[in-house]
């Protein structure tokens, strides 16, 4: 069986109807040919982007030359209010700056101090999930929002602010799909701008709340009562060439974009797995005799082959990022075309990973292709769920911690089946079904000597505390 995918056109019609149709969904608005196509050009008055699908482009790009190719400012002013100068949005010397402070606490050492967290947040995604159909795209949502919040400031996500910050993002979405990623591409001026003012009100609100825990970490820290988590970390690390720490209202834009890219991305991933995993009752069946192995530490997560590969084909054929956008800071040209000065370049994890010269069937789901056991995996540079180069995702080592452990904690307490309705990928802020990804649950019954004992259900436990200056 082929996993859904948008039905797409050839391209053909009126810019306006085009921009419309990508405006809705960038995923079916785009031309088939995109599938098999190394570069393609969309020029119009307003827009001048290429979609660059060629391996050696991808790398020009990413990782040889990225101080050529930087995020555009209409980025940074899209997603200013709820961002501010987060690490996602900035460039240059600022954001070398932020990620010589962050990427240390997602250092391979580090993310086993990570790994309680997310146990703990599968053990209660587990608890409160329910047998029967249901679209499980809220409760995906719900637990790695779970797992953000315990990582980076040790409670989980029901504990009273954790739990307004997860409610006000939701109302965020709600307010205004921005969440479309097509709104960070260039835009017609006369088309409806992205934020409404209530994207502004719920983003301040967010923003609020973020901002006083922040402020009671800080106290925290300098009462050498803060326990040992990401924000701590974050917080205490000085860049090590100006030995400048982030200041409260930096570090607030940069916690602002570890909840969403966190939750949202792994909320998609996870989302998409399972239905996977209902689609194909043979695999399932295998990560689910993974699972029952499954005991807390890492190199039990590390022994989890199966569950690995699954969740890579996730990512390969729904990946959380479908588009990312860069902008040629000088006129370049590539395979012989042209590339002005201000064009939009497009990297498509979407398409990279579906093309059909780079990957053998690329619409059947095939974990055995990253066990050495299915088709040729499609090669370096045509798999970048997580980025690449200096920009790829600081959070990539995590993800596929919780992404794992998710799925064999899930898979091993439930049995799935795919729902009624099959799920229709749309590009919203991250890849989600259209109208939900609905899946049956039933508890699973596992032969007594293979049922987790209470020795493996965890709780978070008491961080250390660690005391640290902090401030610039
Ligand atoms: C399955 C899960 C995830 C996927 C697929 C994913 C994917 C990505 C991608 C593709 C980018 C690059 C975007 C661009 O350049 O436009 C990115 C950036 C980023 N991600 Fe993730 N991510 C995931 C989880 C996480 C987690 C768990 C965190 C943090 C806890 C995180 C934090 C970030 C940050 C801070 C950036 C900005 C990096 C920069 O611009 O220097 N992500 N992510």
């Amino acid at each position: 069986m082929i996993p859904p995918r948008p039905k797409t056109t050839e391209g053909r019609g009126t810019v306006l109807r085009f921009a419309r149709a990508f405006r809705r969904d960038l995923l079916s608005a785009l031309p088939e040919r995109l599938y098999r196509a190394w570069m393609a050009e969309f020029r119009s008055p307003m827009i001048h982007s290429f979609v660059c699908n060629d391996p050696a482009l991808v790398r020009l790009i990413l990782k040889d030359r990225p101080q050529d190719f930087p995020k555009s400012n209409r980025l940074r002013a899209g997603l200013a209010p709820l961002l501010g100068e987060s690490v996602f949005v900035t460039n240059g010397d600022q954001w070398a700056a932020q990620r010589r402070i962050i990427d240390p606490a997602f250092e391979g050492g580090r993310l086993r101090d990570i790994l309680p967290a997310i146990l703990a947040a599968a053990d209660a995604a587990v608890g409160r999930l329910k047998p029967g159909e249901q679209d499980i795209e809220p409760e995906c949502s719900h637990a790695a929002a779970d797992v953000i919040v315990r990582a980076l400031f040790s409670m989980p996500i029901e504990q009273d602010i954790a739990a307004q910050v997860f409610r006000a993002f939701r109302a965020h979405q709600d307010a205004q799909p921005l969440v479309n990623l097509a709104a960070l591409i260039p835009w017609p001026r006369r088309l409806p701008r992205p934020h409404s003012r209530r994207t502004r009100r719920t983003a301040a609100t967010i923003r609020g709340l973020i901002a006083a825990m922040v402020a009671t970490r800080m106290q925290a820290i300098r009462d050498g009562c803060a326990p040992d988590d990401l924000a701590t970390r974050i917080m205490t690390t000085p860049d090590p060439q100006t030995s400048r720490r982030f200041t409260a209202s930096e570090m607030v834009d940069q916690v602002a974009i570890f909840f969403l890219a966190g939750h949202e991305t792994s909320a998609s991933a996870l989302g998409w797995a399972l239905w996977l995993l209902a689609a194909h009752p043979d695999w399932q069946d295998r990560v689910a005799t993974e699972a029952a192995a499954l005991t807390p530490d890492m190199e039990s997560i590390a022994a989890l082959r199966i569950t690995r590969a699954v969740f890579r084909e996730t990512l390969r054929l729904y990946p959380p990022v479908p588009m990312m956008v860069r902008e040629a800071a000088q006129p370049v040209t590539m395979r012989g075309r042209s590339v002005p000065k201000g064009a939009q370049l497009i990297l498509s994890p979407w398409h990279l990973h579906r093309h059909s010269r780079l990957w053998d069937q690329p619409d059947v789901f095939d974990p055995g292709r990253w066990l050495g056991s299915g088709g040729r995996p499609g090669g370096r540079d045509a798999f970048m769920p997580f980025s690449s180069g200096p920009r790829a995702c600081p959070g990539a080592g995590f993800a596929m911690i919780e992404g794992v452990a998710m799925l064999a904690r899930i898979v091993g307490a439930f049995h799935l089946r795919t729902g009624t309705v099959a799920p229709v990928p749309v590009a919203r802020l991250t890849v989600r079904g259209r109208d939900g990804i609905m899946i049956h649950l039933a508890p699973r019954t596992l032969a007594p000597n293979l049922r987790p004992g209470p020795a493996d259900r965890l709780t978070m436990p008491a961080a250390p505390t660690r005391k640290a200056p902090v401030g610039p």
